[in-house]
């Protein structure tokens, strides 16, 4: 559970103060794959997250304790902006990592990563980025095919159901390592995953208003 590894809205407060790191990890992929809901499984199992929303943007917050450092995450959730196949480019600034979701069930939206990740690598050439194969409890047979996408850009592939929580909580976990590793400018931790996931057994277990601007801004600055 997310709240079982120190992490907490509880002691949010003195964690900002403590905090040795912070990070920040979006979230792309085409309407309806589950993003919102894979964020709420992980994040609402065991506490309440902090959250601002708007009509397009909701940012959750959320600490927790890695190798005894406090790190605060901030994971940025899009509606709406997907529809346009673009987000605006503060969405991506500074961002550490990228947790990229389609649903196993549409096509369209795994052909559509072809275009969230050309617009990642155009604002962030560098960062990790997981890709993730949502709403396996539809058809469990899915996880037995090949998407070949990930495996040709070199990102990790997790197999994942926001319905029955299968790989959230490690999907998550991993994000985070992966962007204080990025941070951190070690790929470490990246060849790990990648390595782990090569001998894979599955656990059982997206143009914006100027108040959305002003709201970025504000995230931006509150990042700084
Ligand atoms: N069966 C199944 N349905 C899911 C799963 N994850 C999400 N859904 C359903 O898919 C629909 C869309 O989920 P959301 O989390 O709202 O999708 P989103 O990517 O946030 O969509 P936007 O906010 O419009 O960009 C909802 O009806 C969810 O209940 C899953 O793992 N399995
Ligand atoms: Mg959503």
């Amino acid at each position: 559970m997310a709240g079982d590894d120190g992490g907490s809205l509880f002691d949010f407060d003195q964690a900002t103060y403590d905090a040795d790191e912070k990070v920040k990890i979006i979230c792309l992929g085409d309407s309806a794959v589950g993003k919102s809901k894979l964020m709420e499984r992980f994040l609402m199992d065991g506490y309440r997250p902090q959250q601002l929303s708007t009509y397009a943007l909701t940012l959750y917050k959320y600490s927790t304790t890695i190798d005894g450092k406090t790190v605060l995450v901030d994971f940025w959730d899009t509606a709406g902006q997907e529809r346009f196949q673009s987000m605006h480019p503060s969405y991506y600034h500074k961002a550490h990592a990228c947790i990229m979701v389609f649903d196993v069930q549409r096509k369209i939206t795994y052909k559509n990563l072809t275009n969230w990740y050309r617009e990642l690598r155009e604002y962030r050439p560098e960062i990790p980025c997981i890709v993730v194969a949502n709403k396996i409890d539809a058809d469990m047979k899915v996880t037995q095919r090949n998407f070949n996408f990930a495996k040709k850009q070199g990102l990790p592939l997790y197999y994942v159901s926001a319905a029955d929580g299968t790989n959230v909580v490690k999907l998550f976990k991993d994000a985070i390592k992966l962007a204080m590793s990025y941070k951190q400018n070690s790929s470490d931790f990246m060849d790990e995953v990648l390595q782990e996931l090569e001998n894979f057994e599955l656990e059982k277990k997206e143009g914006t208003s100027d108040k959305e601007d002003d709201l970025l801004q504000e995230m931006d600055q509150q990042l700084a």
